[in-house]
């Protein structure tokens, strides 16, 4: 089917220059300013190609969260859900844009604007080369994915159970380009200890150290990790104290969890809400809980067979992966949508300085996300 590949490659440095303008707007997931103005870029770009305005979804907290809609009111034949996100982990100006001849690097390039403008692009194809047709096919594009989806989740629950399929941009898996079909769930926790300042050369004994006794459930929480059971626990911030002459008062740590199944993310959660303190003195004031339900489904296996056929008609060599990454296809997928991920640009580096995508693997890429939709399409009912 080669869908619209010569039509990418014609466009190809349009799509990159739409990707250049987007990822120049910084969109940090806790700057509900910036993120809001990306959005608004990125209105303008759905307008200007599709002809079409997004339902918005206030949040207060985080950036809004957006719908486009193309033939919202069609009530036969499949529907399908494309599923991304605007925001980035970076911060404003903290890692500059390059363009070379192949490459294109900056903030969110992978993760995942150049998902959100390739499949703009292929939406742009499709509905100019009449692809479309009726069929029912939207975007939902939230702005807080990257710090758990809190404020989104629901939406994305709730809109997704309308549609037939989910097809998730996020980045392909590095190096191979697989697919994604699973994904670990995941679990954040925020844990202070407060403890008593006292003196630390003068009344060290009746100071109660809040870094100690944080030191010790580091080192018990770290043994929970279990490889061969795919559960792991990452403490990947602490702070507390402050001068070294005091016994400090305060610690804090962060921790994510990850595991293959739902039930080792529980067991996980109650030995989390449960510690118990060394030091009876200190407090210790637990927060936060299971975010995402691992995704884990033979309904999205059956509609990777789909992309694979595509991906033959391609030539391109292509299989699927279950990833320890958290996505909002694990919402989606728990609630029994066939959900598909990995259909964003090519490239590397995600969450690192060097993130970038592959510029020449676009069309291809492009291709393959539109070849699915239109088989999708062609099927006329759900098949899975
Ligand atoms: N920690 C948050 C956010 C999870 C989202 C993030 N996802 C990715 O990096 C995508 C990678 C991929 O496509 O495989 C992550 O996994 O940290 C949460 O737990 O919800």
């Amino acid at each position: 089917m080669l869908e619209g590949k010569e039509y990418f490659e014609n466009n190809l440095n349009n799509i990159i220059d739409d990707l250049i303008t987007i990822v120049r707007l910084d969109s940090p997931s806790k700057n509900k300013v910036l993120v809001d103005k990306c959005l608004n870029k990125l209105d303008e770009l759905f307008e200007d190609y599709l002809g079409i305005s997004p339902k918005i979804f206030e949040s207060d907290t985080t950036g809004n969260h957006r719908l486009y809609e193309k033939n919202s009111s069609n009530g036969e034949g499949v529907s399908i859900l494309l599923l991304g996100h605007v925001d980035t982990v970076w911060d404003e100006k903290q890692i500059p844009i390059k363009r070379t001849e192949k490459e294109l690097s900056g903030p969110g390039v992978l993760d995942m604007k150049g998902g959100l403008i390739q499949a703009l692009w292929v939406l742009k194809y499709l509905s100019e080369s009449d692809g479309l047709k009726d069929t029912r096919i939207s975007f939902f594009i939230n702005s807080d994915e990257e710090i758990g989806s809190n404020t989104s989740k629901e939406i994305i629950q709730e809109i997704s159970d309308e549609y037939d399929y989910v097809l998730v941009l996020e980045p392909p898996v590095v190096d191979s380009g697989d697919l994604k079909t699973g994904r670990k769930g995941t679990a954040a926790y925020n844990i202070r200890f407060v403890g008593k300042k006292s003196h630390s050369g003068n009344d060290h004994e009746s100071g109660e150290n809040a870094i100690v006794e944080a030191a010790k459930q580091v080192s018990d929480l770290s043994l929970l990790t279990d490889y061969d059971k795919g559960i792991t626990i990452n403490v990947g911030s602490i702070s507390g104290g402050g001068k070294i002459n005091i016994v400090p008062d305060e610690a804090e740590i962060g921790i994510d969890v990850r595991a293959e199944r739902l039930e080792d993310l529980e067991y996980v959660d109650e030995a989390i809400q449960n510690i118990e303190a060394y030091n009876k003195a200190v407090e210790i004031i637990i927060e936060g809980e299971i975010n995402r339900p691992p995704m884990n489904s033979t309904k999205n296996d059956e509609l990777f067979l789909v992309a694979k056929d595509i991906a033959d008609e391609l030539e391109l060599d292509l299989d699927s992966k279950f990833v320890g990454g958290g996505s909002d296809g694990n919402f989606t997928s728990d609630v029994g949508i066939p959900t598909l991920d990995g259909l964003g640009v090519f490239g590397e580096g995600i969450h690192q300085e060097h993130e970038k995508i592959f510029i020449y693997e676009v069309p291809e890429r492009a291709s393959l996300l539109a070849g699915l939709i239109l088989s999708l399409t062609e099927k006329e009912k759900k098949v899975i």
